[in-house]
This record gives C-alpha cells, sequence and structure tokens, in this order.
C-alpha cells in the first residue's frame, strides 16, 4: 500500500503528518511509525502526527515520538498541525483542536503559528533543575558553556538515572540577557538531542520566571534550529494563557511504500 505523507518542521523539529480523518493508519503499528521516522531507511523525522476529525472542533492531534511509540504533547508538532491543517484548507487563520493534554486554540499568520499551551501549576524547583509538565514532562538545568555542552550524554544519563522507566525530557539552559535564553534539548522517545523542542522551551520560559532568572512575562528562547517566544500570565503562582510562537513550515509531500 502506498501513504501519502506530508513533511513539515517548526525550528528544526521535524514530523511525518498524515491525514488520517479516513481512519487509513494503522496506529498499532509501532516498527512501521519507527521506519516513517527513520533518517537512513524512511522519511526521517522526530516524530509522526496524524490529523484526524474531532466533534466540534477543527481537528484532533495524535502524537508518535521517532521511537513509534504514542507520547505526551508535542509542542512543535502541534505548531506544525495547524500549518498542514491550513495546507490542507481545514482551518483558515485560527484553529480549535483536541490532543493528549486537552484542548489547544491557535493561529496562525504570515508562517508564524501562536499555540496556547496547557496551564502549569505544579512546578518542583531542584537543588540545580527545575521540573515541570507542559503537556510534556520537562527537566530544565542551567548551565555554562551551553555551545560545547554535553547533552545526549548528559541528557540521556538524567533522563534514565533520575527519571526512571517513564522518563523525561532533558533541558540545557544558559541564560543570555534579561529576557532571552539558549536552550539545548535531549528528547525523549528520539533518545537523542533535536534541535528544538516546544514543550521544552515552553518548559525552560516558565523555569526562568519561576526562578527569578526573568521576571518578563514574554521569554525569547533560542533553539539550535530557531528562536520562539513564550507569553504567559502569572496569578497565584498558576502559569496561563501561555502561547508558544513561531515559524511552522511545509517542507515536501511523498508517498512511500508500507
Ligand atoms: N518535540 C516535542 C516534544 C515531543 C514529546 C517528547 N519527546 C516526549 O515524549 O515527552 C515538542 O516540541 O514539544
Amino acid at each position: 500500500m502506498k501513504l501519502t505523507f506530508y513533511k513539515f518542521q517548526g525550528t528544526g523539529n521535524d514530523f511525518v503528518m498524515v491525514d488520517n480523518r479516513q481512519n487509513i493508519f494503522d496506529k498499532e503499528n509501532t516498527e512501521r511509525i519507527a521506519f516513517l521516522c527513520d533518517r537512513r531507511f524512511g522519511i526521517g523525522a522526530d516524530g509522526l502526527i496524524l490529523l484526524e476529525n474531532e466533534k466540534d472542533l477543527d481537528f484532533k492531534m495524535v502524537y508518535f515520538n521517532s521511537d513509534g511509540n504514542e507520547s505526551t504533547m508535542c509542542g512543535n508538532g502541534g505548531r506544525c498541525l495547524v500549518a498542514f491543517a491550513k495546507h490542507l484548507g481545514i482551518i483558515k487563520d485560527s484553529a480549535s483542536f483536541n490532543a493528549i493534554d486537552g484542548l489547544h486554540k491557535a493561529s496562525i499568520k504570515e508562517g508564524l503559528v501562536s499555540l496556547q499551551m496547557k496551564d502549569v501549576e505544579e512546578i518542583k524547583e531542584k537543588p540545580n533543575a527545575v521540573f515541570l509538565d507542559t503537556g510534556s514532562p520537562h527537566h530544565v538545568q542551567m548551565v555554562t558553556g551551553l555551545e560545547d555542552y554535553q547533552v545526549k550524554k548528559e541528557g540521556a544519563r538524567l533522563r534514565y538515572g533520575v527519571y526512571g522507566e517513564k522518563g523525561s525530557n532533558i533541558n540545557f539552559v544558559e541564560q543570555i540577557d534579561a529576557t532571552s535564553f539558549s536552550i539545548r534539548t535531549y528528547e525523549r522517545g528520539v533518545e537523542d538531542e533535536t534541535l528544538s523542542c516546544g514543550t521544552g522551551v515552553t518548559a525552560a520560559a516558565i523555569a526562568m520566571h519561576k526562578t527569578g532568572k526573568t521576571t518578563n512575562s514574554e521569554v525569547f528562547i533560542k533553539a539550535l534550529g530557531g528562536d520562539l517566544n513564550i507569553k504567559f500570565e502569572v496569578n497565584n503562582k498558576v502559569y496561563s494563557n501561555v502561547f508558544l510562537t513561531g515559524p511552522a513550515k511545509f517542507v515536501f509531500k511523498g508517498e512511500i511504500d508500507v
């Protein structure tokens, strides 16, 4: 059988997109999903996303990591899915969709997608890190010398050593100025560093605010694959109206034998 797919990327976090409104895709076939994401034998991507029908909403997002397993929320994937829905003519300039962590609202203008992320209430401050869930679990740690940091080695050590079977995504952050930070992320389920992670960037912005590294409610984050912007409100220690904004681009469309 031939599968029609679309490739999108958001600040270098890349995804295979499949229009699954007709239920054509076998979600149980973990090996096949991993094959489609494989950079040598398949299409190549950090994850695969299905666009599905959802009652009373524009669509539903189903996300799989490149290891073939369904996982928690993907911020860059959500932004790319909004661009994909626009590409397919399902939406115009705004969208409401369901993902594994609930309802998301988004807008798209001139290739920039702004995605509302879930509210964040529980933030664990550790001796040299912060742990929080922005739709996916994130460990955020300040480092110096981020450019030369051993992200894969340290990320894997923390992901398996500290967070056990379930694991966590691991973010290393360095401050640039009062409102900007650089980030590098080790992603669970990819088991490697990716060029950007939307829920990670969101977690880093909130962690930097929570720990007083910035007092701004708009934070600018530089990932290896591009720049993202996070805005939020804080009331009674709850971070709400969290918006992740950045580019999301169509790369190519193709067909593959599955
Ligand atoms: N790249 C994503 C995060 C995807 C989920 C993550 N790998 C996990 O399994 O926790 C993003 O942009 O948020």
